[in-house]
């Protein structure tokens, strides 16, 4: 199946969402892939064959969410000044979510910003963080706090690359695709609710679905002025479980699911969702064992933790809640008691 979906033209420098199998890739320009040694290992001979460009170079950092940090920016940008990217070189980021952020990062501020192409590999990333331009690393005071927008040149998603998956990374790919059903499309949630996304057709449906819905939000708000923010459905609450973790129990996936059912939960204390709803909703979460529950040892710093959210002010945080199934609310003015005693119910597990 070939997708395009182009952004739409608000963008000034739109581009395609190719879903299909990986085309050839030809450029006349000094290229560098950047990946990690387990995505190089099952995946770079088959990107190789892919690819025919003037001048290569493979550049790797370290796996995994503990890396995201300003090392491994480093190692890129210290290659790309050793082997003399210019820019009018490219970067291709090649792995998850967590390759997607940097490599776009590295290029938004390398001779500040060269072009560079998204190959996502994980099912989270092909839903989600290839598309739409958010890029950066985390630092010690929080997830995602150092970063730019910057679009990539084009998009392509194959999903053959997710055959070597591990189950619970495809979990965290279907929390993020739960949260775009649920907070914009009743219909696409009413399908995953009986839908079984380890089929290949039903997937490739699944992640049609969810990058349209993505590219739909971010054309209509790029830099999150206002809409955008709806994709940060059970982040407010994710991003504190990743960092009190240490980002060491829980995938990032995971965590927006357990925010997820926490935002719900808030959801319900203040009219917007039913009990039933916020059920069927972790019905789909437990479908692919995503966890559920978060024993909160402290509410208060718990609380504390939001004001380092970025959709934060001096004195407000805004919750991202969804309005029943297929709707979403931002809302500012929630007060701290209501919200500490939602935290209180996940202080006992
Ligand atoms: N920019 C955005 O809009 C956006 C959106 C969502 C998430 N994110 C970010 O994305 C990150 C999470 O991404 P992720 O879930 O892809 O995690 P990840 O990048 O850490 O990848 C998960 C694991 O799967 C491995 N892997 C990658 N492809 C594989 C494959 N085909 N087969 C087997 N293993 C493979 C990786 O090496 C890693 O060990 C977080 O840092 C999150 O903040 C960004
Ligand atoms: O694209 C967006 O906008 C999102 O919020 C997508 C999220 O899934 C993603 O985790 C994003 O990186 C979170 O953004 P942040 O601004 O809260 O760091
Ligand atoms: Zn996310």
């Amino acid at each position: 199946m070939q997708v395009n979906i182009p952004l739409k033209q608000v963008i000034d420098n739109s581009y395609s969402i190719t879903i299909d199998q990986l085309p050839q890739i030809e450029l006349d320009t000094k290229v560098a892939i950047v990946t990690n040694p387990k995505v190089a290992g099952l995946h770079l001979s088959y990107l190789l064959s892919k690819i025919s460009v003037k001048e290569l170079y493979i550049i790797t950092v370290p796996d995994g969410e503990e890396y995201k940090n300003q090392a491994s920016i480093d190692t890129i940008l210290e290659s790309l000044f050793n082997h003399r990217f210019n820019r009018k070189s490219m970067l291709i980021a090649f792995g998850g979510g967590v390759i997607g952020d940097m490599v776009g990062y590295a290029a938004s501020i390398y001779q500040r910003g060269i072009d560079f192409i998204q190959i996502p590999t994980t099912l989270l990333s092909q839903v989600d963080a290839s598309v739409g331009g958010k890029t950066g690393m985390n630092n010690k005071y929080g997830k995602n706090l150092v970063g730019a927008f910057h679009q990539p040149k084009a998009v392509y998603i194959d999903p053959h690359f997710l055959t070597t998956l591990p189950s619970r990374e495809f979990g965290a790919g279907v929390a993020e695709i739960v949260k775009m059903a649920v907070t914009f499309n009743k219909e696409f949630f009413e399908y995953l609710e009986t839908a079984d996304l380890k089929d290949p057709k039903v997937l490739q449906e699944a992640i049609k679905q969810a990058v349209e819905t993505k590219a739909s939000v971010v054309a209509q708000d790029e830099k999150e002025r206002g809409l955008r923010a709806a994709l940060n459905y059970g982040h407010t609450f994710g991003h504190v479980i990743e960092n009190e973790t240490q980002y060491k129990t829980y995938l990032h996936g995971e965590a927006v699911a357990i925010g997820i059912i926490m935002a719900n939960q808030l959801a319900i204390k203040l009219g917007l969702m039913s009990e039933d709803e916020a059920l069927r909703v972790e019905n789909v979460f437990k479908k692919y064992n995503l966890p559920t529950n978060y024993a909160i040892s402290n509410t208060e710093t718990f609380y504390e933790t939001f004001f380092l959210d970025k959709k934060s002010s001096d004195a407000n945080i805004t919750f991202i809640l969804a309005d029943g199934i297929g709707g979403v609310k931002m809302l500012d003015d929630i007060a701290k008691e209501t919200v500490v005693s939602v935290l209180a119910q996940f202080g006992a597990c």
